[in-house]
């Protein structure tokens, strides 16, 4: 299983863009396939001259090969899916054009070929390309019946031959307007897939992060607490600490509900600061934060939270320079095994201990 997965990826890339584009070469190869099948079955009933057509049928695989060189080597050569999508078509064209000349009197039913070709290009080439195709495929179509009708009247009668360039001038440049069509559609499309994407993000981001303080939201660290649940203790353990905010209601009371605001904000900045990459600080509700520490010791926490602490006193709010900004915190440790929520609980007890013994404080369970 594991080496056919290897063999597709060695064929087809990893890329979903290169495996689209392997996809549509792909289904111009069946396409290819069946025009060989139907020119084998033209020269079996005498319609074609198989000195003219095995060349054309040998010179089809070996082109349709090298496509497939091209597209899956694109990237490392520098080329554009609208680049490759064209040049194939033109490749195409020309094997219609060669097609409808060696086809005798079936060569009518070939012309359906030249529309196929335009319609492929919509999914790669822009609308402009596809009308330039359009017009190509008219004026090689044109000069090769001009170029039959001139030179053998007999089989190729000038008046069926024109009759035919304009039904095909009709069936092609309707096809090349509804590529064009096609184009907008799906240039709709991607547009509203990178709207919804990017709405999806600040979804995710409104829903794991508090939008006064920037910090983790309740919700996300109840995340984070169960993947810490679950993952393997280190032998130093880890802390867990509830800060609440000091006489927050005075300031608010006192200075306005925005320098709360501001102080909460300020808070979780200079907090932020004295944290380690893998500590988790988050706003738990109001004013009341809970921090994660994993890998610390009580020692160790504790050295984190007086950081902070200092950094707090130290810490400018406008709107409120004066008064001492403060918090009180219960910290814990984690029991390996413990659910989170008995930790929580003792930090909790504690942190009652440190408002009551007179706030700004550190109290560990
Ligand atoms: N500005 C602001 N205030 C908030 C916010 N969330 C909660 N509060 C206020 O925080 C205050 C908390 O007051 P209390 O629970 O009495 O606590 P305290 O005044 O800090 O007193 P102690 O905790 O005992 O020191 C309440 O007045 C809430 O309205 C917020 O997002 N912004």
């Amino acid at each position: 299983m594991k080496r056919l997965r290897r063999l597709v990826e060695l064929v087809c890339g990893v890329d979903p863009g290169l495996r689209r584009m392997l996809h549509y070469w792909a289904a111009t190869c069946l396409l290819y396939v069946a025009c060989i099948v139907q020119i084998l079955v033209q020269i079996d009933h005498g319609f074609s001259d198989p000195a003219v057509a095995h060349p054309l049928i040998r010179y089809g695989c070996a082109v349709a090969a090298g496509f497939y060189l091209l597209i899956r080597f694109s990237a490392r050569i520098g080329l554009k899916p609208d680049q490759l999508a064209v040049s194939q078509a033109l490749f195409s064209l020309v094997c219609t054009m060669f097609l409808y000349a060696i086809s005798g009197p079936l060569r009518g039913a070939t012309l359906v070929m030249t529309v196929v070709v335009i319609a492929f290009c919509m999914f790669a080439a822009r609308p402009r390309q596809t009308l330039m195709l359009s017009l190509t495929a008219l004026a090689g179509m044109g000069a090769t019946m001009w170029y039959l009708a001139a030179s053998d009247p007999a089989r190729f009668p000038p008046a069926q031959e024109a009759q035919s360039f304009g039904y095909l001038a009709a069936a092609l440049l309707s096809t090349a307007l509804l590529s064009g069509e096609m184009h907008k559609l799906r240039s709709r499309l991607k547009h509203q897939r990178r709207e919804l994407s990017d709405a999806l993000d600040t979804i995710r981001v409104l829903a794991t992060v508090d939008e006064l303080t920037s910090l983790v939201n309740r919700r996300r660290m109840h995340e984070v607490l169960a993947a810490e649940e679950r993952r393997q203790p280190s032998t130093r353990g880890t802390c867990i600490a509830l800060l609440d905010m000091d006489f927050f209601k005075q300031v608010n009371d006192q200075c306005g509900h925005a320098a709360g605001d501001s102080v909460l904000r300020c808070f979780s900045q200079a907090a932020r600061a004295c944290l380690r990459g893998e500590d988790v600080l988050a706003r738990w509700g109001g004013e009341e934060f809970l921090l994660l520490l994993p890998d610390a010791s009580l020692d160790d926490a504790r050295g984190v939270l007086e950081r902070m602490l200092d950094g707090v006193h130290a810490m400018p709010v406008p709107g409120v320079e004066d008064r001492r900004i403060s918090f009180s915190a219960g910290l814990a440790t984690r029991q390996p095994g413990e659910p989170f929520a008995d930790a929580i609980h003792r930090a909790d007890k504690a942190l009652y201990r440190a408002k009551e013994e007179g706030r700004d404080r550190i109290v560990s369970a």
